[in-house]
């Protein structure tokens, strides 16, 4: 049994190896294969991968380094796909050239997300291709990269047969926050939601059976922020604690970097989305499309968040493992291990072993919100078992809220044909259509930057 993490250089691969790792009997794995296109970023990951598996944890796992894509994915159940098109440096450009304009400059929301999209599709079917050639019959592409709202339509329209599940951390994150805020188990939670990717909400929160949303907003509006007290009161420890405006990087605590910077509004959003719209809990990505404006005024143009993940986790990451490589030493909080990578690994597991667990899943419409498109990719609960996901319909959802993601799932498409067809009037309506964006003249300047700053990812608008 062969699982192959795709973009296998990226910060997150420790954390999920740990997890697969973990697993190792339920998963049955044997070998785990690394596979990226920057062969010294990966290898460099790899010798961290290599003290998880064979130090950390004692395995016998074969580890497999690689920029072959054969070897990579020759007989390969698993394809875990968590690619980033540009990296880093295009991630900044992203956040930053939208927000020179006045728009919200985000990895995956606004025209930051739609220029991420153009530079992700086309790999990414590089990507499923390459699969469907060398891995076993019945693989599965479990797929983080993102935008994953794009790159799911692009993968419905042009690969429609691929075996591949598109996946979010987002709403599992904010359940751990709600989890630890009002002191429960999240063994113990289920829950209802429904929207697109990074563009949904909770319906409904369930501990043990018991309904608790209201207990929960009534912590929020106590609060006036979704943060719990421990992790306010961990930042303050080490005297970083924030709500301050546009402060530097992160530490390598999860729960400290929360309570700061960037992520800081993450979480007061919820709040002041609550505090008008009760009814259901938000995923923090709506604060792109709710707020734009309070997210440009409180924006800083020369340092976004790309700028505080490079200083922090992808820093505090390739120096620990330059550190160990040097003398022998781990600090094992250079790397995080958590829900992200359970999730990744869970759903193997429910995949492989027909458990019927349930997942949110990004998927097509189909029907299962009666007022969405049939052809929509809409983010939904779904029981989980060999035959892939099993999506649990729903009643129609109400207007305030199919009005947003009407708009939304339009643009997506519009972008997906444009990016397609090399058509540069449909990409600029996406750009138009999005709700972050004020105007058709601020959606052609941006775009036409992002043509410029994008020249070697994507596909030539005619
Ligand atoms: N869906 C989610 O909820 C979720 C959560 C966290 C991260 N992510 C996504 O996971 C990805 C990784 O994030 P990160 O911050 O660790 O980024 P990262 O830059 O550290 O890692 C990404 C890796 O992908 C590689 N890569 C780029 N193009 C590739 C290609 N065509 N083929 C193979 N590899 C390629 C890069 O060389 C790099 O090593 C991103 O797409 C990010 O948006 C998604
Ligand atoms: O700015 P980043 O790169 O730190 O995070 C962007 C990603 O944010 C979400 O995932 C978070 C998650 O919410 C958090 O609790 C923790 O697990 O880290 C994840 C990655 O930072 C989101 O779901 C992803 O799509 C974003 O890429
Ligand atoms: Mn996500």
């Amino acid at each position: 049994m062969i699982i192959t993490l795709a973009g296998g250089g990226s910060t997150f691969t420790p954390g999920i190896v740990k997890s697969i790792a973990l697993r190792r009997e339920e998963l049955e794995v044997d070998e785990i294969r690394l596979y990226d296109i920057d062969g010294e970023r990966q290898r460099k990951v790899g010798v961290l991968v290599d003290w998880i598996l064979h130090e950390d944890l004692g395995t016998d796992i074969k580890l497999t380094v690689t920029t072959d894509p054969k070897e990579a994915f020759t007989d390969a159940s698993f394809v875990f796909a968590q690619m980033r098109v540009g990296k880093y440096a295009m991630r900044e450009q992203d956040e930053k050239i939208p927000l020179r304009h006045g728009c919200v400059g985000q990895e995956t929301c606004g025209c930051g997300g739609m220029a991420y999209g153009m530079r992700t599709i086309f790999p990414m079917v590089e990507l499923i291709d390459l699969v469907e050639k060398y891995a076993k019959d019945d693989y599965w592409i479990l797929n983080y990269s993102n935008p994953a709202a794009i790159v799911s339509e692009a993968c419905r329209v042009l690969r429609p047969d691929a075996r591949i599940i598109n996946i979010c951390d987002m709403p599992i994150a904010i359940i751990d926050v709600v989890c630890e805020a009002l002191q429960i188990d999240k063994r113990d939670v289920e829950y209802d939601y429904f929207g697109l990717n990074h563009f949904g909400w909770f319906t409904s929160i369930r501990c043990k059976g018991e309904e608790i949303l209201p207990e929960l907003r009534d912590y929020i509006m106590e609060h006036e922020i979704l943060l719990p007290d421990s992790y306010v009161k961990n930042a303050a420890k080490q005297g970083a604690m924030a709500g301050v405006k546009k402060d530097g990087g992160e530490s390598g605590a999860e729960q400290n970097r929360h309570t700061k910077g960037s992520w800081y509004y993450v979480w007061k959003g919820v709040y002041e989305i609550m505090e008008l719209f009760p009814e259901y809990l938000p995923n923090t990505y709506l604060n792109y499309y709710l707020q734009q404006k309070e997210f440009v005024e409180h924006s800083d143009p020369e340092r976004t968040r790309a700028n505080e993940v490079m200083d922090g986790r992808e820093k505090s990451l390739f120096e620990g493992i330059d550190r160990y490589e040097a003398t022998g030493e781990i600090d094992e909080s250079i790397f995080y291990a958590g829900s992200h990578g359970d999730w990744i690994a869970d759903l193997a597991l429910a995949l492989k072993n027909d458990t019927k667990a349930r997942f949110l899943v990004i998927c097509q419409n189909k029907g299962a919100i009666p007022n969405m498109p049939y052809d929509a990719m809409v983010e939904l609960p779904a029981y989980i078992g060999k035959n892939g996901p099993e999506v649990i319909s729903r009643d129609e959802i109400p207007l305030f809220q199919q009005g947003l993601m009407m708009q939304q799932v339009n643009c997506e498409k519009l972008l997906v044909e444009g990016c397609i067809e090399g058509s540069y009037e449909k990409v600029l309506k996406a750009f138009a259509l999005n709700k972050t964006v004020p105007s058709i003249k601020v959606a052609k300047e941006v775009l036409d930057d992002m043509i410029e700053a994008n020249k070697d990812y994507w596909p030539e608008l005619k």
